[in-house]
């Protein structure tokens, strides 16, 4: 089999991206869905791999600004439409498609790729790590009572339209972004993803409905949500499917919360991915009850390791030797001394003894605080060589908030 890897003509779009819908089950996108991917599809990051006339292979690039441990708004990659035709698949296409991507994303200076993986098991050889996490929980709302902080009823709340309220609720969007790492700052067009809403994808709920959250006329908070009607032999036993909630502060997110959890004819609150430190779970009485449970969700390759490291702030002082084996990427091979602080850090080449032995894939886990190299290092995936070093790394590294990624792409 003789392939062809290259660019994608913008012409050759509906062919490219039908091999990624049938790769993913065949099931035609809703048509908004499928024209805002089109609309944001960077053809001149997208590769196609060509077997004579038919498309076999596909992968894109979007250029993203994410936001890192300090606040600082990094150039990353953002990895996606990854697919490779059934008839294909295991014969080195995907491995292709991550090689040159890599090269392009190194010459571009991104110094960071990331992605939402369809499977957690196809990135970690390519050098991702799984660097955030989000946490799905069911509230039950008939046992689990709220305590919200004082202030909170000095939120005033207001249903909106979802199209009408959009400017408002990307503004706090934006004001939220730099505050935890993991986050992407919007770019054009991109303020659009909230608003797909496909009625084939509801699963029985509501459209999605808006609330804001106002303080002396300011919006300081919104959430986006569903109602799912159920009627049970005994009553009522609706659900709120909760799809996005953001707050400036404690008490706006607070109002939410319990919005949420009192609608009538409601049993539920469902929570699909929110942060793992949300202040959802201090403010239940019971939090057994809403049975949360964590999933992978981005993961990170740093594609250049001393402008990635260079790129945030640490907690904690930090001055250690990392050994870091990169086969994919033999560039970041070898001997790097990281020296840091909350103000600033250098990594540069070093031909001193090593502190750490680890794979980029777990720089890439911890890189956004979400991982801890301890825990890392209790899996053996971290060789400490000087004592005292895995410690002082995995607090520098940590973060005081929770990384988190509020959507895919
Ligand atoms: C960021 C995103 O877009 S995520 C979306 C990814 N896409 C999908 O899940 C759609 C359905 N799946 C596919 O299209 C394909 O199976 C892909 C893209 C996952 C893999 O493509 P292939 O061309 O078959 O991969 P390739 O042949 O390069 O495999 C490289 C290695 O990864 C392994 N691998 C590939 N896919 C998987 C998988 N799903 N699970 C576990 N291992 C895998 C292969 O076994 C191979 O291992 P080896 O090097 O030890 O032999």
């Amino acid at each position: 089999m003789t392939t062809e890897l290259r660019v994608l003509d913008p012409t050759e779009w509906d062919r490219w991206y039908g091999v990624l819908e049938l790769a993913f089950g065949g099931v035609p996108e809703a048509p908004e869905e499928r024209q805002l991917w089109r609309d944001l599809t960077e053809f001149d990051r997208s590769l196609g791999v060509w077997d004579g006339d038919l498309c076999v292979g596909t992968a894109g690039a979007f250029t993203f600004r994410l936001t890192v441990p300090g606040g600082a708004s990094v150039p990353a990659g953002g990895v996606t439409m990854v697919s490779v035709a059934g008839t294909h698949r295991r014969r080195g296409i995907l491995t292709s498609m991550m090689r040159r991507q890599l090269d392009d994303l190194r010459a571009a200076g991104e110094s960071i790729a990331v992605l939402t993986a369809s499977e957690p098991e196809i990135y970690g050889r390519f050098g991702y790590g799984v660097a955030t996490y989000a946490a799905r929980a069911t509230i039950d709302t008939t046992r689990v009572r709220l305590s919200v902080p004082e202030g909170t009823d000095g939120v005033a709340l207001r249903q909106a339209g979802l199209t009408e309220s959009s400017a408002a609720c990307e503004a706090v969007y934006a004001r939220v972004v730099p505050t935890r790492p993991g986050m992407l700052a919007r770019q054009p067009e991109w303020e659009r993803l909230p608003l797909i809403d496909p009625p084939g994808d509801r699963a029985g709920s509501s459209p999605r409905l808006c609330v804001l959250a106002e303080r002396a006329g300011e919006v300081v908070g919104f959430t986006h949500y569903a109602i799912k009607p159920e009627w049970a032999s005994t009553g009522a036993d609706g659900a709120v499917v909760v799809h996005q909630l953001m707050g400036l502060d404690a008490v706006a997110e607070a109002a939410l919360w319990r919005f949420l959890c009192s609608v009538d004819l409601t049993r539920e609150v469902q929570i699909h991915s929110r942060p793992v430190d949300d202040a959802w779970q201090h403010l239940v009485s019971d939090v057994r009850r809403c049975a949360p449970t964590l999933r992978d969700v981005l993961h990170l390759r740093l594609v250049e390791v001393s402008a990635a490291l260079e790129a945030r702030t640490y907690q904690a002082p930090v001055d250690v030797v990392f050994e870091v084996e990169d086969a994919f990427c033999p560039w970041n091979e070898g001997r790097w001394r990281l020296t840091g602080d909350a103000k600033g850090a250098t990594c540069v080449r070093t031909s001193d003894p090593a502190d750490l032995e680890l794979s980029v894939r777990e720089l890439g886990a911890a890189y956004l605080g979400g991982t801890s190299l301890v825990s890392l290092a209790a899996a053996g995936r971290v060789r400490e060589l000087r004592e005292g070093a895995l410690v002082e790394a995995s607090v520098a590294f940590g973060s005081p908030v929770a990384p988190w990624l509020p959507h895919g792409f």
